[in-house]
């Protein structure tokens, strides 16, 4: 279990993270999703007590992480794969992690196997390394001591195609054991992929969360006329909030009933009018983390 509860974190002279409150559950996995400098890695940083709040409070396993006993054995933790020892090399650097926490040596040799780097990767010194290949050590890392819990802050960053869809069946396979899984991300289709939680932070802001079905489900409206000016006009004047999706279509912020009584009084033909499922969660995320809504003109 990780608990999000208010955390908030000013740097620089600005509330970078603001009250973000969420739930990780056993079984279950989290993705934390928001673009560049929403402050999920301020976020994660707090919750591994590297940083600490200047409001609100984080626990894992039902504590502080750092006063967890034996913490490396209990929580996987990745939070910046580029940052490993560039002069060891890849064996030798999760060998001295194993000694640290106490985990048998035997141990390594099986991880390097499950993070698919091969007898000449874990030869190579960690600085001839790929992105890709410091997520798979740093993953490997994280894995080591056999944890409940994983925190991990863009694991996929580096990965390609099949990296990603490897990352996402070891992700699935270590929740469906119990585990629990953070996993941050501002790409939406990594986190779609593997996600039973979605949170979506914007701007330090906990902007939504839910299941992928229950963000869709309270996406907007989807409607559609041939005369796509005619129809602006009768959203605006019943004062709803729209967004353009081209070919006479807008996302409205309501319900369909009431984006149809607006048509209604404004005496438009609509050829579609029904929640927004077509416009997927892409959209939803666009929206969610645009700061302001541009309002119909
Ligand atoms: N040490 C710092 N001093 C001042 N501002 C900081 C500091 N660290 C982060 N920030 C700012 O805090 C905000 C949140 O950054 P954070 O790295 O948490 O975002 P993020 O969602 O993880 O984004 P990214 O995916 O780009 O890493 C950004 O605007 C960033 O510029």
């Amino acid at each position: 279990m990780i608990e999000s509860d208010g955390l908030t974190k000013r740097l620089g002279g600005r509330t970078v993270v603001s009250d973000v409150t969420f739930r990780c559950e056993p079984g279950s996995v989290t993705g934390f999703l928001g673009p560049n400098g929403a402050g999920k890695t301020t976020t994660m940083r707090m919750l591994c007590d590297l940083s600490e709040p200047d409001g609100g409070s984080a626990r894992v396993l039902g504590g502080r992480y750092r006063e967890l006993p034996n913490p490396g054995r209990r929580v996987g933790i990745l939070l910046d794969a580029a940052a490993q020892h560039a002069g060891r090399r890849g064996r030798e650097a999760l060998a001295v992690s194993a000694q640290t926490i106490g985990v048998e040596e035997r141990r390594v040799d099986e991880l390097l196997t499950r993070v698919g780097l091969d007898r000449s990767a874990a030869r190579k010194r960690v600085r001839q390394y790929s992105l890709g290949m410091r997520q798979r050590l740093g993953l490997a890392h994280a894995l080591l001591g056999d944890p409940q819990v994983l925190i991990l802050d863009e694991p996929a960053n580096g990965l390609d195609p099949e990296g990603m869809r490897w990352m996402r069946e070891l992700l699935r396979d270590f929740a469906d054991r119990g585990g629990t899984v953070l996993l941050s991300s501002h790409l939406l289709r990594e986190v779609e992929a593997v996600a039973d939680r979605i949170v979506i932070i914007g701007d330090g802001k906990i902007v939504a969360q839910g299941t992928p079905d229950e963000l869709l489900r309270d996406a907007g409206t989807l409607v559609r006329a041939s005369d796509g000016v005619r129809l602006r006009d009768a959203l605006a004047a019943a004062g709803l909030t729209a967004r353009s999706q081209g070919d006479g279509g807008f996302l409205v912020d309501a319900e369909p009933e009431q984006v149809g009584r607006a048509a209604l009084a404004g005496g438009v033909v609509l050829n579609r009018l029904g929640p927004s499922e077509g416009a997927g969660l892409e959209q939803l995320f666009f929206d969610l983390t645009t700061p302001t809504p541009e309002p119909v003109r």
